[in-house]
């Protein structure tokens, strides 16, 4: 993961920290953050996570680009997942783009907020690529809650190619924020969130907005 950040030297007086002081990243708990126990009304260990909305970029079915990621619960705060590099995710040639591996990082450790029963948006997300993903490759995530505090949710997830003992090409640290429903049917273009509030899977739909902060 990540190391602190060690800041650059700052102005006298200019309130940024001294010159050699340890920053720790936003995506870093504090120490006085906690892990929760799962939420009561957590999906068990092993069981599929699903879609929280069919035309989701990073886990809708209906998304024909899309990553079409599947998650698993795992145990304790942890989730695990994988996605098929699809041609149509190139960057480099024959490559994954960074940009959808981000996505997948993102959209797994989003998944994390489910263990806690919250819906929560990502505030932060970091990214560090150590290996590139060929186009059809497999990139199986493991990612985990590192704590809580308040309204803020620190993640961490590895992504390997091929399973979960294969070479890591991927890392990410997050910091999610815990949100109301209003933050998606204010923000939220109004077609898209009535057809998404008229799903009739009751599942999906209390999945993805009834679920209490
Ligand atoms: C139903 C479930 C759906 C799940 C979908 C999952 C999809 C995958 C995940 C995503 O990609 S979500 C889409 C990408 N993210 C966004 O669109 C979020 C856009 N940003 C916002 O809407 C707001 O900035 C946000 C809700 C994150 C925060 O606004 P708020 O007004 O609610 O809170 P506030 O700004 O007061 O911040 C709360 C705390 O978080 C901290 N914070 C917020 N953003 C931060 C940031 N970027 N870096 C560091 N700290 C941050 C902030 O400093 C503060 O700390 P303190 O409590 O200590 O004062």
């Amino acid at each position: 993961m990540n190391g602190p950040v060690v800041s650059p030297p700052a102005p006298r007086g200019s309130g940024e920290p001294a010159a050699g002081a340890i920053v720790l990243s936003p995506t870093t708990p504090p120490a006085d953050a906690v892990v929760p126990p799962r939420a009561p009304e957590a999906p068990a260990p092993g069981a599929p996570l699903g879609s929280h909305y069919d035309h989701c970029f990073g886990c809708g079915p209906q998304h024909p680009q899309g990553l079409q990621l599947s998650a698993v619960a795992g145990e304790g705060l942890e989730v695990t997942a994988r996605f098929t590099v699809k041609p149509s995710h190139q960057g480099g040639p024959g490559l994954a783009h960074g940009g959808v591996l981000t996505t997948a990082m993102d959209e797994t450790l989003g998944t994390l907020n489910w263990l806690l029963h919250t819906p929560a948006v990502t505030g932060r997300l970091e990214t560090d690529f150590l290996r590139p993903v060929p186009a059809d490759a497999e990139l199986y995530i493991h990612a985990r809650i590192t704590g809580v505090h308040g309204r803020k949710i620190y993640s961490a997830a590895e992504g390997r190619i091929g399973g979960p003992d294969g070479p890591v090409a991927i890392r990410a640290q997050a910091l999610f924020i815990q949100v109301k429903l209003e933050h998606f049917t204010k923000h939220g273009r109004p077609e898209d969130i009535k057809q998404a509030l008229d799903d009739a899977d009751l599942l999906k739909r209390s999945r993805a907005f009834e679920v209490n902060p």
